[in-house]
């Protein structure tokens, strides 16, 4: 087990990148505490893949160093790192058992073959097949088929980490809820360090302790579900986590006050930061009807479970809120006050005041 630094990592697939965008990666700097479960979670083509694959040796990044502890890896095979990967496809040869299946890593580096049954037959239990150990692979659905995949990036006990590619991308629905918080519960029990590779912020925030949210190349924060979602250090992460997300509104800032529509908003960060494009962030749980506040007109009402998606136009802008089923929706007149401490003003897409030179605050 180890520690895991990227430190100044960048790739481009190009020879000569020129421009911001010839970059899948900019400049990433993040460590990975030994023992954490982490997901990597953003929309395909922000580099998820391309960081992973850096992590376990599979591609060579244009700048920067991988450490395991104070090891540099860099230049190291993905054979040399011990870490067990789970792709999105299950990666299993048809001909041999489950039982073969599962006991291959461990075969192919010397395990006796008594600690090597015990294992397999854990692994078998913790995945639900040990009633298929003698079975052939090729007869298993898709379904099976990553379960042994699970199993087998599961099954060494010497890897430094194990990191999944969106695992249960071929997964049945009504599974994927059951293996996700499998992986929570194994987590907990070996305390192994785990990255959790998706584009789904359900897998994400139910399986990580820490999220890593990636955008256009860029890690935009790094935090908890909780913090991702009561302090978004960008407004990326405000819209992308939540269902709906957060609502991001130009605005205006003078003097160090902040202005929608020539209304003045109370915001909790500091405004007088400000600078470049300004937008006021605010989650539609926290907007709600007011006797004062600014002027809205109610255009669609849906219902979301025990709550009402409300979605408004004010200031000129769409607006949505989040509402308890049994809130009263004012006929006319509609009127709206955010919450003062979650409505912050964010410049260029950052939090205002939150970073200082060096990019502090990511
Ligand atoms: N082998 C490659 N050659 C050239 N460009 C690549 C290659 N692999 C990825 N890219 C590009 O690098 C960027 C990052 O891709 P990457 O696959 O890492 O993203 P991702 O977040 O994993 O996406 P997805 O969720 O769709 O897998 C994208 O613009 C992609 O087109």
């Amino acid at each position: 087990m180890a520690r895991i630094t990227l430190d100044k990592l960048g790739h481009s697939y190009m020879e000569n990148p020129v421009a911001d965008a010839d970059w899948a990666l900019k400049q990433v700097d993040i460590t990975w505490d030994d023992g954490g479960a982490y997901a990597l979670l953003g929309p395909s083509g922000c580099g998820k893949t391309t960081l992973l694959n850096i992590i376990s040796g599979l591609l060579r990044p244009s700048q920067g160093r991988v450490l395991f502890d104070d090891d540099d890896v860099t230049a190291l095979s993905p054979d040399q790192r011990h870490i067990a990967q789970v792709f999105q496809f299950p990666v299993v040869y048809d001909t041999m058992t489950v039982y073969e299946n599962l006991a291959f890593p461990l075969r192919n580096r010397g395990v006796d073959s008594a600690t090597t049954d015990k294992r397999v037959r854990e692994i078998a239990e913790f995945i639900d097949m040990t009633h298929r150990l003698d079975d052939r692979a090729k007869g298993l659905t898709a379904d099976g088929k990553q379960k042994i995949s699970l199993g087998r990036g599961l099954v060494r006990t010497d890897v430094n980490v194990i990191m999944f590619d969106e695992p249960l991308t071929v997964i049945d629905p009504h599974l994927k809820w059951e293996l996700r918080s499998k992986l929570k519960e194994l987590h907990q029990r070996v305390g192994r360090t785990m990255i959790y590779v998706t584009h789904d912020q359900t897998e994400a925030l139910t399986f990580a302790d820490k999220v890593v949210v990636m955008n256009e190349g860029e890690v935009v924060q790094i935090g908890t579900p909780v913090d991702l979602f009561e302090r978004p250090q960008h407004t990326f992460v405000g819209h992308f986590i939540g269902s709906p997300g957060m609502n991001v509104l130009p605005c205006t800032v003078d003097g160090g006050k902040v202005y929608l529509g020539g209304n003045q908003i109370a915001v909790a960060n500091d405004a007088a930061q400000g600078g470049g494009t300004a937008e006021i962030g605010v989650r539609p749980e926290f907007v709600s009807f007011a006797d004062n506040g600014l002027p809205a007109t109610v255009v669609k009402v849906s219902d979301a479970g025990r709550h009402k998606i409300v979605e408004t136009r004010c200031a000129d802008q769409t607006l949505r809120m989040l509402i308890s089923e049994g809130v009263e929706i004012p006929a006319d007149g509609v009127k709206l006050a955010f919450d003062t401490a979650n409505t912050r003003l964010y410049t260029d897409g950052w939090l205002a005041g939150s970073r200082s030179a060096g990019g502090e605050g990511r």
